[in-house]
């Protein structure tokens, strides 16, 4: 496939456990788009500073550690991988250290920026027709001129039972108050939780996994046959 045009750019974002990577990720194989989760470069920012021992409340000390983040991830829906230098950090970026830290090192300014470019310039060189991107910001920042840009959202209920049904290493307590205090401190920076002007929000409260891809997947057909026409 040749890089001629520009994919098809469909942006989600949504709070923690609405369903973006699963969702986004679903959706990418059935379209045959690729998929870029963008939480994982914020998760393996934090992973990489904990690893150097850095206290991620001195944004001094982490904005000196961006030039050493050397990040690679999988676009490919079915070839997902996560890597900081030669570490796989895939699963490593999911645990209760690193979700804890997260929000202090996503909050700095030049750590949204850096990303932001690196998001950015990751989605444009992808060899698929299109790409789903997913996070908090990208309707509005990393990507506000996609063809097509989502909401996903769900009750807090909602999205508290799907976390805690796949933590089972922590109690559903736990697991709810510490998504609750993740979003809590995510949304000083970047408001997530109502849709900007031009973005459709998909609520998955009362929709099953497979009808929430289905409706995704009608969105994004929907808005690209209509920019086709426009
Ligand atoms: N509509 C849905 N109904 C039930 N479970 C869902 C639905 N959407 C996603 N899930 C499940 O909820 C959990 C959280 O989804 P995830 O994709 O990790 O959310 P996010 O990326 O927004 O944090 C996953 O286990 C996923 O399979
Ligand atoms: N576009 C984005 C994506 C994630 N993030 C940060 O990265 C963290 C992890 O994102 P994630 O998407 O993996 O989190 P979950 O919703 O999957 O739990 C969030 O809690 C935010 O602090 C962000 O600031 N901007």
């Amino acid at each position: 496939m040749g890089r001629h045009t520009l994919p098809t750019l469909v942006a989600i974002d949504g709070p923690a456990g609405s369903g973006k990577s699963s969702v986004s990720r679903a959706a990418a194989r059935r379209l045959g788009f690729a998929y870029l989760d963008t939480g994982a470069a914020y998760r393996a920012f934090a992973w990489f500073n904990i690893e150097r021992e850095i206290d991620t409340s001195d944004a001094d000390a982490v904005r000196r550690l961006l030039p050493e983040f050397d990040y690679s991830i999988g676009t490919d829906p079915d070839e997902y991988y996560v890597r900081v230098g030669q570490t796989d950090v895939t699963d490593a970026i999911r645990s209760p250290e690193v979700s804890a830290a997260v929000s202090a090192v996503a909050r700095i300014p030049a750590v949204r920026s850096q990303l932001t470019d690196l998001f950015q310039s990751l989605a444009t060189n992808v060899d698929r027709p299109g790409v789903i991107i997913e996070g908090r910001d990208i309707t509005t920042v990393v990507a506000p001129e996609a063809e097509v840009r989502i909401l996903l959202t769900a009750s807090e209920q909602a999205r508290m039972d799907r976390r805690s049904a796949e933590i089972t290493t922590q109690s559903a307590e736990t697991v709810a108050e510490q998504l609750r205090s993740r979003d809590r401190a995510d949304s000083q920076v970047v408001d997530f939780m109502s849709a900007a002007d031009g973005v459709i929000t998909v609520d998955s409260t009362h929709l099953d996994f497979e009808q929430t891809i289905q409706a995704v997947i009608d969105v994004i057909n929907t808005r690209t046959k209509r920019a086709l026409h426009e």
